[in-house]
């Protein structure tokens, strides 16, 4: 049976062959374009250092809905999300799928017209051209999932984004995925608590997994975070920050869940 992330990803192939023979910009999409129209004096706030500071760095995730769990949010005003964030969260996400994520790439440029902390572009990304369009639209860092990539996929992309002046957050899910990011030594593992396969949730999976990753990288929990409880878990697992996208989408006081999120990695 396919799986969930294989449809994705093969959707998301069909995607960007129908945005080369039609463009949503106003030039063609190409990467020589995008070269063309990236304004590289713009310095974007940096993600690694973000993440890397004292204390529970927070992800928060402008998300309207996900094949696991359909709509999220109902009254989904990605800008007005985004400015609550901003004096909330250390850095935020943006999903710019569209087909299962509902998301969009014009968020992303809007929102980083309209905030200033770091921006992840949070898509499948297969293809080095979305890692052009992800600087253009004003992005900080990005997301590398292992699973979808090859070994070779892995490193161009990084050392591209490196070179375009994005971070990249390497999400992997199990050991063997751990042991593919660490053979390219990446600064920065996101581990997936939520398994892209069958859509299963475990916060042991940082546990596990984190006895693995050395000090000096930056360790990110991802997905199922809901509560206190479930920090107090996670910190036995010596991660930097999280990622949380449910939790904030459906709460109705964004701050106060944040600031008990960082109490309880204080305490
Ligand atoms: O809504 P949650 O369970 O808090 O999860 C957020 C984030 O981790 C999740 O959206 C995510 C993690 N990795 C991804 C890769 C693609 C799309 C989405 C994701």
């Amino acid at each position: 049976m396919e799986t969930i992330l294989a449809k994705i990803v093969n959707r998301k192939k069909q995607r960007l062959k129908e945005l080369k023979e039609n463009s949503i910009y106003d030039f063609d999409f190409t990467i020589s374009n995008f070269e063309k129209n990236i304004d590289f004096s713009i310095k974007k706030p940096n993600f690694y250092n973000a993440m890397k500071k004292e204390g529970l760095s927070i992800i928060g995730e402008v998300k309207k809905a996900s094949p696991s769990k359909g709509i999220i949010r109902e009254s989904f005003n990605p800008i007005e999300i985004a400015k609550e964030y901003n004096n909330i969260v250390d850095a935020m996400s943006i999903l710019t799928e569209e087909n299962f994520f509902m998301g969009k790439a014009e968020y992303l440029k809007d929102i980083s017209n309209n905030v200033d902390i770091p921006l992840l572009r949070k898509d499948f990304i297969i293809d080095p051209i979305q890692i052009y369009e992800a600087k253009y639209l004003g992005a900080s860092a990005i997301l590398l999932i292992v699973s979808i990539l090859s070994d070779d996929e892995i490193k161009n992309f990084y050392s591209l984004a490196k070179e375009l002046e994005l971070d990249c957050l390497v999400e992997i899910h199990n050991l063997k995925e751990l042991n593919r990011a660490l053979n390219i030594d990446v600064d920065i593992i996101g581990i997936n608590n939520r398994n892209l396969k069958d859509f299963s949730v475990s916060l042991n999976t940082t546990l596990e997994l984190s006895q693995y990753i050395e000090k000096n990288k930056i360790l990110i929990s991802e997905s199922g975070i809901f509560d206190k409880n479930d920090i107090k878990h996670l910190k036995k697992g010596n991660i930097d920050g999280i990622l949380v996208g449910e939790s904030f989408m459906k709460s109705s006081n964004i701050n106060h869940l944040a600031k008990s999120f960082k109490k309880a990695f204080e305490e």
